[in-house]
């Protein structure tokens, strides 16, 4: 029998990641905007055999994170950045972002289906509820709902676009020179879908694509969101710091997708690691710790602040962590996943350390777990988690971009293939196929 093989997604998050000071590392591009650095990123995925570009989406603007080159400081569109990756690689699937709060059913359906033609089958739809104030400031029109009804409300967008994706039947593309027949509208339906929060009559101007619609990916953590990615998601990314953990999220998935008369073995988990490569282990870890130079306490105290929900605006990098802590974690903040993760991450270290420390340990990989070492040493941890069952897949975060990419793809890679957990070529060429979904 041959062995189980892990899958790769690539993080394409800039100019600021998981590691906040990413656009500083001298290696990284200095053309966060223009074309060739993406085609760069997607070549260099595509030459490891990556499975997936993951293109992560905002729609709001915060001038902290635009000062200090923060994640999301700028954001193209993720489908204009899938076409990109896209046009200059032939199996390297292409995770899109998009919420289902601001965009209607209609655009969805057809910004996706697009893209699947496009590129040959090679899409997912990274599904997204886009909570929080600053975003519906750029959409007024659009009612405010608490996390369950967004959830509710995705529901039926993804109902929907999946309807749409539906509306031609088969051989309603016609195409046939000799009798004029381009298409034969008695197979194609309109779903005339009416939810309580969205409707839309169609058809869609579209017929199936290559692998029947793209693939949906779900990053849900709340049980309510944990509850939809059980519902929808083919792939689910997860960011977990311990082994344990991952595990404990993957079991629910499954108890959640067969509970929702769902074949668990077909959900595809990827647990996000971020991976720091040296020629030996001293050197990584010296890599490591210089990335920490490139992270000013104030711009780790504006990312901290935005993942702890902590009011960090005026606060003096200088203070004590636990004062901080004391003073401004009255609302519940104390017991979230990024306090509960910084303080697990400092260990003893937390007592003593500044607010202004703490927030540039925190800023190095956020929640996301550190691999450092040789090629051969993460290849042989990222064996051992897959090994274990707690993952099918890691989403590689970088710490620069494109380099890290082409350090794992030229240092981590053929260990991965030594210990027969990885594939030398792609299965397929659709996302799908390629996944085994
Ligand atoms: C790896 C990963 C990538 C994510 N990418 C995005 C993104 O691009 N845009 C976004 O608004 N949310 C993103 N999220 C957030 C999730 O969609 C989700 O809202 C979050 O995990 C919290 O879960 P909840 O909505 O159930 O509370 C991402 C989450 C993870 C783990």
């Amino acid at each position: 029998m041959t062995q189980r093989q892990l899958f790769l997604g690539g993080y394409v998050l800039f100019p600021g990641g998981h590691f906040a000071g990413a656009w500083r590392h001298p290696y990284s591009t200095r053309d966060w905007l223009g074309r060739d650095f993406l085609h760069d990123t997607a070549r260099t995925l595509e030459a490891a055999k990556f499975d997936l570009a993951f293109i992560p989406e905002t729609v709001s603007f915060r001038a902290g994170f635009a000062r200090h080159g923060l994640s999301n400081a700028i954001k193209h569109d993720p489908a204009q950045v899938a076409a990109q990756l896209a046009a200059v690689t032939t199996n390297l699937g292409l995770g899109v972002t998009l919420s289902t709060s601001f965009n209607p059913p209609y655009n969805l359906a057809r910004t996706l289906a697009s893209l699947d033609h496009l590129s040959g089958g090679r899409v997912a739809w990274n599904v997204i509820q886009s909570n929080g104030p600053a975003n519906y400031a750029n959409f007024p029109d659009v009612e405010q709902l608490d996390r369950n009804a967004l959830y509710d409300r995705g529901d039926e967008v993804v109902e929907a676009v999946q309807a749409l994706w539906r509306s031609w039947g088969e051989g309603a593309l016609v195409v046939d020179q000799e009798t004029g027949v381009f298409a034969n509208p008695d197979l194609i339906t309109a779903p005339d879908y009416k939810g309580t929060h969205v409707a839309v009559r169609g058809p869609l101007n579209l017929p199936p694509t290559p692998q029947g619609g793209p693939v949906i990916i779900q990053a849900g953590d709340s049980p309510r969101g944990r509850e939809f990615g059980a519902r929808w998601g083919e792939v689910i990314f997860a960011i977990e710091r311990t082994q344990a953990d991952l595990q404990a999220k993957k079991d629910d998935l499954r108890a959640k997708a067969r509970a929702a008369g769902r074949d668990p073995e077909k959900i595809r988990l990827f647990a996000a690691v971020q991976t720091i490569v040296g020629e030996s282990t001293e050197i990584a870890r010296a890599r490591r710790d210089h990335l920490r130079t490139l992270v000013t306490p104030e711009a780790g105290i504006e990312f901290f602040s935005q993942f702890s929900r902590l009011d960090l605006g005026d606060v003096d990098a200088d203070e004590p962590l636990r004062k901080v802590l004391d003073e401004r974690a009255t609302d519940g903040q104390a017991e979230g996943r990024a306090v509960v993760a910084l303080l697990e991450l400092l260990g003893p270290r937390a007592a003593n350390a500044t607010i202004g420390e703490a927030a540039v340990e925190f800023s190095t990989s956020e929640l996301t777990p550190q691999l450092v070492g040789t090629g051969a040493e993460i290849a042989e941890q990222l064996a051992e988690l897959f090994g274990s069952g707690a993952a099918d897949g890691f989403l590689i975060t970088p710490t620069h971009v494109p380099g890290s990419f082409d350090e794992f793809g030229r240092a981590v890679v053929p260990h991965l293939q030594r210990l027969g957990v990885y594939k030398t070529e792609y299965a397929g060429t659709t996302l799908r196929g390629n996944l085994g979904l």
